[in-house]
């Protein structure tokens, strides 16, 4: 069996999720489950939608309804009659929606955030199952929260691996024991509780989802699906010349990944390699093209370079008022008010009387935190600041990169050199 992930890129218009049916059509053979994402920039307009109901907006409603017209919109294109019963799926998904909408009582954000948002893959999910069906490749669509099984930390929920796995024991081993049935879609990205609420692993986590089916039914291979031909040297969108890593380990996938290679989610890869499983990315346009194995094999690891760029960055400087040192209980402290306010950190460094840290510019909860912190510390700031990381790094490449910039932190191991830049 294998899996396959269609990231929200490859079925972000009518044309794309035809893309997808034709990619099917070509694994016909095969027993595979499709993981999808929410459409195009779904995931952002939900999230859009929440916080203009959440803050009681008065443009709630209008939010809510460009999502529904890029979905129909999608749907008039993709089926012949607006008769077929997606439409009238998909309708009464998003009266759904507005019921949430209209309750007055709230329970906190992340809470209302997972409730809405994973709605998105749902859509998606819906919508690919019944044109895959339209086009003759027959599918089961599994309603992932019934599989996937988290407990209740809304928005980087964990999962719950032994309960998930009775769920893939139950629901999908039994599907595909029949050699007939070879197709099921799935939702990416969201799990449930054991209350039966939605919950969702992180943004980006739908590569994680396929990780994990990948992992509980000893799948051949996950294979993600890209628009990039795949795993590169560099983002494209940053820079003109690229390099494709043909062959690349998991210990430096996972590498490539936590810097912020946002090709693959960095959690994808645990699950793979604890069952020695490869992961494949390969492009949704030239779906021939060889593309990047990543696997245990460490002796074909790249030597080149290798960029990672991460935007929009603020940098915080900690220090005790009285400049005094900054001692071990100022950074539990410190640790635990990041932990509280779910900030994570990218990267750190500390002097004798000042602790800083690199984190991505999310306003609310920066401001929140910066708020806590102040009660303590002199906290000082720069904000839209880049963090630049380099993998494989030599002294050429690190002046040409660094030109014309002002670097404010400067971190070099053997394999690999960050900076926090203007
Ligand atoms: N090292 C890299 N190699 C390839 N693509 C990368 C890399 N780093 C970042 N990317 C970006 O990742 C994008 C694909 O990821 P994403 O847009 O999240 O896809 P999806 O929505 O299908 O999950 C590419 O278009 C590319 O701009
Ligand atoms: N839709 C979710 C989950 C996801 O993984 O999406 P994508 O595969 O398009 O990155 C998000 O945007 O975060």
């Amino acid at each position: 069996m294998k899996v396959f992930k269609f990231g929200g890129a490859s079925v972000k218009d009518a044309a794309a999720v035809k893309n997808v049916a034709a990619i099917l059509e070509r694994y016909k053979e095969e027993q595979i489950i499709v993981v999808v994402s929410a459409m195009g920039k779904t995931t952002n307009a939900l999230e859009d939608l929440l916080d203009a109901y959440y803050h009681g907006r008065p443009n709630t409603m209008e939010l809510l309804e460009v999502v529904k017209r890029f979905h129909f919109d999608i749907l008039k294109e993709l089926f012949e009659s607006t008769s077929h019963p997606i439409f009238e799926e998909l309708h009464n998904t998003f009266v759904e929606i507005e019921w949430q909408l209209e309750e007055e009582q709230m329970r906190e954000y992340d809470f209302e955030y997972d409730q809405m948002v994973a709605v998105g893959e749902w859509l998606s999910a819906t919508v690919v199952s019944a044109y895959l069906k339209q086009v003759g490749l027959e599918n089961k669509l599994q309603d992932v929260r019934d599989i996937i099984r988290t407990d209740n930390t809304y928005r980087n929920a964990k999962v719950d691996w032994e309960v998930t796995a009775e769920n893939v024991n139950r629901y999908v081993k039994p599907y595909f024991s029949d050699s007939s049935n070879k197709l099921m879609i799935t939702q990416g990205f969201v799990g449930s509780t054991s209350e039966n609420f939605n919950s969702t692993l992180g943004r980006e986590g739908s590569d994680y989802t396929g990780g994990i089916f990948a992992n509980l039914v000893d799948a051949e291979s996950l294979t993600i699906w890209k628009d990039v031909p795949g795993m590169l040297n560099a983002d494209p969108k940053w820079f003109e010349e690229t390099e494709k890593l043909n062959n690349i380990s998991y210990h430096e996938a996972v590498e490539l990944a936590y810097y912020g290679a946002t090709v693959i989610h960095p959690k994808t890869i645990k699950p793979l390699q604890n069952k020695n499983i490869p992961l494949l990315v390969k492009s949704f346009v030239n779906p021939d093209e060889e593309g990047s194995i990543i696997n245990e094999n460490t002796a074909k690891d790249s030597l080149i370079p290798s960029f990672i760029f991460k935007t929009n960055q603020i940098l915080i400087s900690i220090s005790p008022r009285d400049y005094s040192f900054i001692a071990e209980d100022n950074l539990s402290q410190i640790f635990g008010c990041f932990a509280k306010h779910k900030v994570t950190v990218n990267l750190m460094q500390n002097s004798a009387i000042s602790f800083s840290i690199c984190t991505d510019n999310q306003k609310m909860k920066i401001a929140n935190l910066i708020e806590e912190l102040k009660a303590d510390y002199k906290v000082y700031y720069n904000d839209e600041l880049l963090l630049l990381t380099v993998r494989h790094y030599n002294e050429e490449t690190l002046s040409k990169l660094l030109k014309d910039k002002t670097i404010y932190v400067e971190q070099k191991s053997r394999q690999t050199a960050r900076f926090v830049v203007k």
